[in-house]
């Protein structure tokens, strides 16, 4: 009942599992108490009645005693299966959110170009949240209260099997049919769950881009547009819950007419002199105990069905593929070679046979019009994305048999776009190598020029930059950037453009910095920029995922072709200087 199919529909850790079986065994003891109680209520009404007869009272004191023990083991049993459900979920809760964020952390890039935000945090919370109900409130219910009514229905069989049935075939036709609706209410949910993640996408989405829409005016037109899929959110959500409110309830009446069958047959039973008015009075309080908790189930099923939708959303995360690899790192030098090197965002192919040697100790740029795939070969160099063909090697190691995060030690970027977190500009920098000392951090600032706009915001170092940085200039993020970089010293250091959002006394200094942090690594830049790349040792010219040219940017130049055309369209390529300062 508890298997591997078990868990894995329900998304439950091992932990979660043990949690169930044990809210599930509390769950029959307390309706097993609970019967128990009305076997007392069923001896005193006897009691009453053949006293009422001419009969001798009964003596009160066992009875007295049975309810102090009822009462008594009644509250016991409540507390344990309280604990066991309700008591026992959150460190489920914690368990499957870490278990979901560690998965999230190991996912290749890739995965998250395909989901959206949202969807992903409705996965962490709402649909977590949604299981946290079931895990607590339905499944030890439901599967406790199964196991207590066949106990309770095996009994009643025993003792009268008319009666018996009369009151318990309604049981089953409910199941019947609620289960006869589960497709129908699945997909409900699923209706739902996809209006609700519209309806978070479009908030964020009208929250990220709130400078853009007001700047074009089309606040009007877009609020339409998320007043629609809110509308839309609502009509969904009321379907649903008249299409389950429908079945529940039929199943429920029809569970009910088991009070007027037993009625109709013990009356019968009892004019034909076969049963006395107490035992039909002993199996009428029955069911409106077996009922109770059966009425509940009916509900509960109901919301099982509808949080499979959500055991599977967490699921899918889980059965996506994680970027693996050993956790030892130990090339031979930091060259980096790509070696045929094939690859696809989707389905449509973006690099084509991809072969280039990036030396330590050089500068290798990246060049070609926009869309080439300049920016592809960076993320496929540092592992982000997995390729579908050839080889990337780095000092002779293939890096699609290192783990991601061990690789990335040996790795620094500074990309165009600048990730900045909502915390201290000195936290910031210091993201670059943890337990970097204060001085340490400043150093790398004052080298990437940040010096100068940190001296002038209100605590300095200590000033809290907003949300990715949003106190601050674009240049200003950049030097950030190249500052956690140079905290970082790592041997591979990957640049987009890295100078491109500083004015031109900025890029100066920060060019010095630059230098120093490229000393002796393997350097791969990006550049957008034909000065860019004045004084980078190789050259490879990518057009529509292809090489089409490499070589020294003298070599390139003499060659002729599109190197050279791209230098002579840009207007800078009057400055252009085979002896320049370097990126
Ligand atoms: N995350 C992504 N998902 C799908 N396709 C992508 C993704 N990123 C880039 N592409 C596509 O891959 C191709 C190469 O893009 P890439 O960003 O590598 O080019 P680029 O040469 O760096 O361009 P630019 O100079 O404009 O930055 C383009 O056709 C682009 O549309």
């Amino acid at each position: 009942m508890f298997g591997a199919n078990f868990q894995r529909k329900y998304a439950l850790t091992d932990q979660g599992v043990q949690n169930t079986k044990k809210g599930t065994f509390w769950t029959v003891i307390v309706n097993l108490v609970v019967m128990g109680g009305v076997g007392i209520l069923y001896l005193v009404m006897s009691g009453l009645m053949e006293t009422l007869a001419g009969g001798v009272l009964p003596v009160a004191l066992p009875v007295l005693a049975g309810l102090v023990i009822f009462a008594f083991l009644s509250f016991l049993t409540h507390l344990q299966q309280y604990k066991a459900t309700y008591g026992l979920v959150y460190g489920e809760v914690k368990a499957t959110r870490l278990r979901l964020a560690e998965r999230l952390r190991k996912l290749p890039l890739g995965f998250f170009g395909k989901r959206d935000l949202a969807d992903l945090t409705e996965t962490l919370m709402g649909d977590v949240n949604r299981m946290e109900h079931v895990w607590s409130h339905v499944l030890g219910y439901l599967y406790g209260s199964y196991i207590s009514t066949a106990v309770i229905a095996v009994c009643l069989l025993w003792y009268d099997w008319r009666l018996a049935l009369a009151c318990l075939w309604g049981v089953p036709v409910a199941f019947g049919l609620l289960f006869g609706s589960r497709k129908l209410t699945e997909r409900q949910a699923e209706q739902i769950k996809r209006a609700a993640v519209r309806v978070s996408d479009g908030m964020q989405e009208a929250l990220e881009n709130v400078r853009e829409i007001r700047a074009t005016n089309q606040e009007e037109r877009y609020l339409a547009g998320l007043y629609r899929k809110i509308d839309d959110h609502e009509r969904i959500m009321i379907r649903g819950e008249l299409v389950t409110g429908l079945f529940v309830n039929g199943a429920s009446v029809i569970m009910r007419l088991g009070v007027a069958t037993t009625i109709l047959v013990g009356a019968g039973l009892i004019l034909s002199g076969q049963i006395d008015f107490m035992l039909l009075f002993l199996f009428l309080m029955v069911i409106t105990r077996i009922y109770a908790p059966f009425d509940q189930s009916l509900a509960l099923i109901a919301e099982l069905f509808v949080s499979q939708v959500s055991a599977d959303r967490m699921n899918a995360l889980f059965d996506t593929p994680i970027a693996e690899g050993a956790e030892v790192f130990q090339p031979q030098g930091h060259d980096i070679v790509f070696d045929h090197v094939e690859f696809a965002y989707d389905k449509e192919a973006v690099l084509h046979d991809v072969s280039f040697t990036a030396k330590e100790g050089e500068i290798t740029a990246l060049v070609g019009p926009s869309g080439s795939g300049k920016s592809t070969c960076a993320r496929l160099a540092a592992r982000l994305w997995d390729i579908t063909g050839g080889t990337i090697k780095v000092g002779g190691v293939d890096i699609a048999t290192v783990d991601p995060e061990v690789l990335l030690t040996d790795y620094s970027m500074v990309f165009q776009d600048v990730v900045l977190f909502d915390d201290t500009v000195m936290e910031n920098i210091r993201l670059g190598r943890r337990g970097a000392s204060d001085a340490e951090v400043m150093a790398a600032a004052r080298a990437a020029n940040c010096e100068e706009f940190v001296s002038k915001l209100p605590q300095g170092y200590q000033t809290p930059i907003g949300e990715n940085g949003a106190k601050l200039s674009g240049g200003e993020r950049q030097r950030i950037s190249i500052a956690r970089a140079l905290l970082k010293n790592a041997p591979i250091v990957l640049l987009d453009e890295a100078t491109a959002s500083l004015d031109v006394e900025n890029e100066t200094k920060v060019q010095g910095a630059l230098s120093r942090l490229l000393a002796g690594k393997t350097v791969l830049v990006i550049a957008h920029r034909m000065r860019t790349v004045a004084g980078a040792d190789h050259i490879v010219v990518l057009k529509d995922g292809k090489v089409a040219q490499q070589g020294s940017p003298q070599a390139l130049m003499a060659e002729g072709g599109l190197f050279r055309h791209m230098v002579e369209l840009q207007s800078e390529s009057a400055q252009w200087q085979l002896s320049g300062a370097r990126p």
